[in-house]
């Protein structure tokens, strides 16, 4: 029978717990928020050095102040006199708490953290954790003089006297170089959007009320609404060469709306005392896109996570088809599995990897952790790390279980009707690019076959210009995405471009030297020889063919090694979340005013 949560609060120090939970989240929030607020003087600085390194400990901040309140638990309560009882009293007192509060949802996250840290894993209990949201975040309003979203009237006011409003709003006190200029030509664009479209009484502009920051960057989001329309649309804010602001572009598609929000890019910093707020403005304009992907992208990572296991389970309940490995090359340090109809993949790191792998389970999980924390520039997918997760037997092959059990064995454990997996490791699901490559073969589409190329060359370059080195840059250790972009899926090899020695291939000195199978030149730990990389990429004719007319220069030591040199010089390069061709500024190609 279900235990009857108690019908009176007896327990003084039940109500001590929940309150020390709860201070414990606020604290957390305070700073989460605090960060965010500078990342605005950071932007009007164009302090990006400080602005990296702020965004980059923000991840960090959630774990740090889960452990400084379990630490306070354990000093002042002895875990062994906190009965069941006392527990549920706690949830009860929680839940009491968190009436009024701006972020409940994020505030019963944290409590299960601590929970979950304290109480032992066998222990845990519904009745004592939030296995689903006690609190609404529905209609929940600001208490600040900020609204989540500010509403304009162009009909009354003009729409370009709106734009101009909605600019200045965020009063931003870099000053822009032209701002009538930028305005006019955002005009121009959401005109030729809204068309012909009658205006409705509704008609109206929604924009939330704080810039999102990220790299170089701040970006307005908000939509258009007209009827039973809605036109989401993103104006990204940018410095010019003299130092002034510009409005860069404006976005519409939806496409390249969700590709800005994407799992591969890092986490935007927004200050927002209304998260939930943004999360339901935000799936208005992506409704696709899984409310555990905004939050994460929100730098929420947790909330995402826990958002995200939810959906998980009640994916496992409605749905009846079994894991099974991952289409493609067998990994040499991970085991990967999916289920067909969950669009991500598991993955398990082995408990030993054959040659040449020299590498050991603390060093990949370090790996992964560098990308969680690192600029993912739209080239690397995001992972959620998960410990002791339980699937049901059921949906395991015997082919599937066996292999798990016979390569790690330290992390796979039968528990009656239940698969625990001891560590895990989920990302989004793509398309190998190996197997995207050669279905494309099959189907006769060089077109295909020359997008891939084109983007692998690019997914290299970008990492490149946030100083990361792929280390192992075969085609079967990319994906590619619905939206056709090519992401690159497996850390265990990165490295720093600046860890790196790119190095040209010394010429041989005598004959026996050219005959040598190994190399005759000494090689040290980190160097890297990139005239060697056609070796592995350039096996496919027609692959070669495209990989040389667009990125033969990847082959090239001096590519690698100017690479370097920029970022050692301090330089951090723009990255571009949306196609140059949409920036205002963009001028296409001319052979003619070349050569003029
Ligand atoms: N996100 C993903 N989507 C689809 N398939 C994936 C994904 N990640 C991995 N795979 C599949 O699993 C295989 C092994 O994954 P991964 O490259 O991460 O493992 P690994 O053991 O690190 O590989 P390697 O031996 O190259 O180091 C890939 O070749 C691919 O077929």
């Amino acid at each position: 029978m279900r235990y009857a949560f108690p019908k009176l609060l007896k327990s003084q120090i039940a109500y001590d717990i929940a309150r020390t939970i709860l201070d414990g989240f606020d604290k957390h929030y305070r700073l989460f928020r605090a960060a965010t607020h500078d990342a605005k003087r950071y932007f009007e600085q164009g302090d990006w050095k400080t602005a990296q390194t702020a965004a980059r400990e923000r991840i960090s901040y959630y774990d740090r102040r889960v452990a400084e309140c379990v630490q306070t638990l354990e000093d002042e309560y002895d875990q062994a006199e906190i009965s069941d009882e006392v527990w549920r009293e706690v949830k009860l007192h929680y839940i009491g708490l968190l009436i009024d509060h701006k972020q409940p949802e994020l505030a019963e996250t944290f409590f299960n953290s601590v929970c979950c840290n304290i109480l032992h894993r066998t222990y845990f209990h519904n009745d004592f954790i939030f296995v689903r949201p006690a609190v609404s975040t529905e209609y929940i309003e600001p208490e600040e003089a900020k609204p989540t979203y500010r509403v304009y009237y162009p009909a009354t006011d003009g729409l370009r006297f709106t734009l101009k409003r909605i600019v200045t709003n965020f009063q931003l006190s870099t000053p822009f170089a032209d701002l009538d200029r930028d305005v006019g030509l955002v005009e121009d664009r959401m005109r030729a959007m809204f068309g012909n479209d009658l205006l409705e009484p509704n008609h109206q502009i929604q924009v939330l009320a704080n810039l999102f920051y990220r790299n170089k960057g701040a970006y307005i989001v908000g939509k258009g609404i007209n009827g039973n329309r809605i036109y989401p649309f993103v104006v990204p804010i940018l410095y010019n060469r003299k130092g002034q602001l510009v409005l860069d572009t404006v976005l519409f598609d939806p496409t390249l709306i969700t590709v800005l929000f994407s799992f591969t890019r890092a986490y935007f910093l927004v200050d927002m005392e209304v998260p939930s707020g943004y999360v339901h403005f935000l799936r208005t304009l992506m409704p696709y896109k899984p409310r555990s992907e905004i939050y994460t992208i929100l730098g929420l990572q947790k909330q995402g996570k826990g958002a995200f296991y939810r959906d998980f389970l009640h994916h496992l309940h409605h749905s009846s088809d079994c894991f099974e490995s991952a289409p493609g090359i067998r990994g040499l340090v991970m085991v990967v599995f999916a289920l067909p109809s969950f669009p991500y993949v598991f993955k398990v790191i082995k408990d030993h990897f054959p040659p040449p792998k020299e590498t050991t389970r603390a060093l990949v999980k370090e790996k992964y952790l560098l990308v969680k924390n690192h600029d993912r520039v739209g080239r690397m997918a995001d992972t959620l790390e998960y410990s002791n997760v339980a699937f049901p037997r059921l949906r395991f092959s015997e082919e599937l279980l066996a292999e798990l059990k016979s390569v790690a064995p330290s992390i796979v454990e039968e528990e009656d009707d239940q698969i625990i997996i001891r560590h895990v490791y989920i990302e989004r699901r793509m398309t190998p690019l190996n197997i995207w490559i050669s279905e494309a073969e099959k189907r006769g589409d060089h077109a295909a076959i020359e997008h891939a190329i084109i983007e692998y060359g690019n997914a290299i370059k970008d990492m490149v210009g946030v100083n990361i080195f792929p280390g192992d840059m075969l085609y079967k250790n990319f994906g590619v995405t619905k939206h056709g972009r090519v992401v690159f899926y497996d850390y265990d090899e990165i490295e720093y471009i600046t860890d790196c020695n790119f190095r040209a291939i010394p010429a041989p000195r005598n004959e026996e030297d050219e005959m040598a199978s190994e190399p005759w030149y000494p090689v040290a730990k980190n160097d890297v020889f990139p005239e060697q990389f056609g070796t592995f990429l350039l096996g496919n004719l027609e692959v070669r063919k495209y990989f040389l007319k667009h990125h033969a220069d990847l082959l090239a030591p001096d590519y690698w090694q100017r690479a370097k040199q920029r970022i050692l010089d301090g330089h951090i390069e723009d990255v571009f979340p949306y196609p140059q061709e949409l920036r205002f500024s963009y001028k296409p190609f001319s052979p003619t005013a070349q050569a003029a």
